[in-house]
């Protein structure tokens, strides 16, 4: 006798299972029958392992008027994802072990989704103590750090024998610095798209490389933006990993002409002909969103002075089933980028899979239902996107953590998300 059977679960495009589920883990996949005290039938659904979002920023502690743990877990949810892994950039950032203490029990008390935290990094001292706190990652800002401080991060975590990556944002500072000056009195939304060239970041990747080369240490590269910084990448499959977000595979610096600074984000929307496309997934480990919300009042502040950054959460599943629907991306792909490569490359040793012992989370989706995308509806505090108008074909239609359903058609639940230690 199960806890939970979710019936009629299509694994794969011609093979429909049964599975149950006791103490919020996969207890077995079955074509047969099976007793349980509740059951589901999903009717030959779609079921996809749990989503994984491993970039998120949920503001939480200290901003949370743009975003807190709970909306942003609610958007999650809604999104078809039962783990996120926030950013350290909240106030004050999670660069200590008390203030990642403070974000675990922040999160165990308002998130409804699993979740895990990467670390941020200011002082190569602090790094033994929140080891022990299993972080995703030690996160850096290439555009606001210097060289030897990030080579001292390698080299601690080397001497303390951790396999722990490092998460980069690849922008190199001279590279933007020198733009800028270019573009003094210009004002228009495009014109951040020149002030942060493809350049800065086919630099910046390079560097990294040289730093995760000469420690041999794993390196992830964050919403990488551009076909060349893909170029550089490509030798060094051995130490680094990288990941693209969907407004980098789906729009060009064309989207800023119709939605301004809505679109302005770091790095910026690439012309077209620089930037990716849903092509080169092939090359690519992982989708994460960079749900990045910020109030509609900042992000009208002008080019300038209105912050970077984009809600995703609540779109990426319909945009890339989308993309399925139309022969463009396989489901398979889906599932690697958004479940299996991040569950591997962040240590979430329990998710990312529909397999028995694994934790039993789900996205149920629907291939066929249709609809237009709407920042109105978004459960994140964040009501805008640009991809507003987007007609989709493909949804979630229900989400389960640990055998919890924490959305179902297209309204969000109530949840208990857990901490979620990265194991490297
Ligand atoms: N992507 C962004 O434009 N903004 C992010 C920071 C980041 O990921 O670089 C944010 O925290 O707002
Ligand atoms: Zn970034
Ligand atoms: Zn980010």
């Amino acid at each position: 006798m199960f806890d939970l059977l979710l019936e009629n679960c299509r694994i794969e495009r011609d093979l429909i299972v049964n599975i149950g589920v006791d103490d919020g883990r996969i207890a077995r996949i079955s074509h047969e029958k099976l007793r349980a005290s509740e059951r589901i039938d999903l009717k030959g659904y779609f079921v996809l392992p749990g989503l994984i979002d491993a970039h998120v920023h949920f503001r939480d502690p200290g901003l949370e008027y743009k975003e807190d743990f709970r909306t942003g877990s609610m958007a999650a949810a809604h999104g078809g994802f039962s783990t996120v892994i926030d950013m350290p950039n909240t106030i004050p950032p999670t660069d200590n072990a008390r203030e990642f203490r403070r974000k675990i029990r922040i999160g165990e008390g308002k998130s409804i989704v699993d979740f895990g935290l990467h670390a941020g990094y200011s002082d190569p001292s602090e790094i033994e103590e929140v080891l022990e706190l299993k972080p995703a990652s030690f996160k850096v800002f290439m555009d606001l750090a210097e060289i030897p401080m990030v080579d001292a991060l390698f080299r601690r975590l080397r001497e303390l024998s951790s396999g722990v990556p490092v998460t980069v944002h690849c922008e190199n500072r001279e590279v933007i610095g020198r733009s800028m000056e270019k573009l003094e009195g210009r004002d228009d939304p495009f014109a951040y798209s020149l002030a942060r060239p493809p350049l800065a970041e086919e630099v910046s990747v390079a560097e990294v490389l040289a730093l995760a080369l000469h420690h041999g240490h794993p390196v992830h590269v964050c919403h990488l933006s551009t076909r060349k910084a893909l170029e550089v990448i490509e030798p060094f499959r051995d130490y680094v990993t990288c990941e693209v977000t969907p407004h980098h595979l789906l729009l060009d610096s064309g989207s800023l002409e119709g939605f301004g600074t809505l679109a302005k984000t770091n790095p910026p929307l690439r012309a077209r002909g620089e930037g990716l496309s849903p092509e080169d997934l092939g090359r690519i480990n992982i989708i994460g969103t960079d749900h990045a919300p910020h109030t509609l009042e900042e992000k009208e502040r002008g080019v300038w002075d209105a912050p970077p950054g984009i809600p995703n959460l609540e779109v990426v599943l319909r945009l890339l089933l989308t993309l399925v629907s139309m022969g463009r991306v396989s489901l398979e792909t889906v599932r690697r980028m958004l479940a299996e490569g991040p569950a591997r490359i962040f240590g979430l040793r329990s998710k990312g899979h529909i397999r028995e012992g694994m934790d039993a989370d789900f996205a149920v989706v629907d291939l066929k239902a249709a609809g237009t995308i709407r920042a109105d509806e978004f459960y994140s505090k964040a009501h805008y996107t640009p991809f507003e108008g987007f007609k989709y074909t493909g949804e979630a239609v229900m989400t389960i953590v640990r055998g919890q359903v924490v959305m179902e058609d297209g309204e969000v639940l109530e949840g208990d998300g857990r901490y979620v230690a990265s194991e490297h």
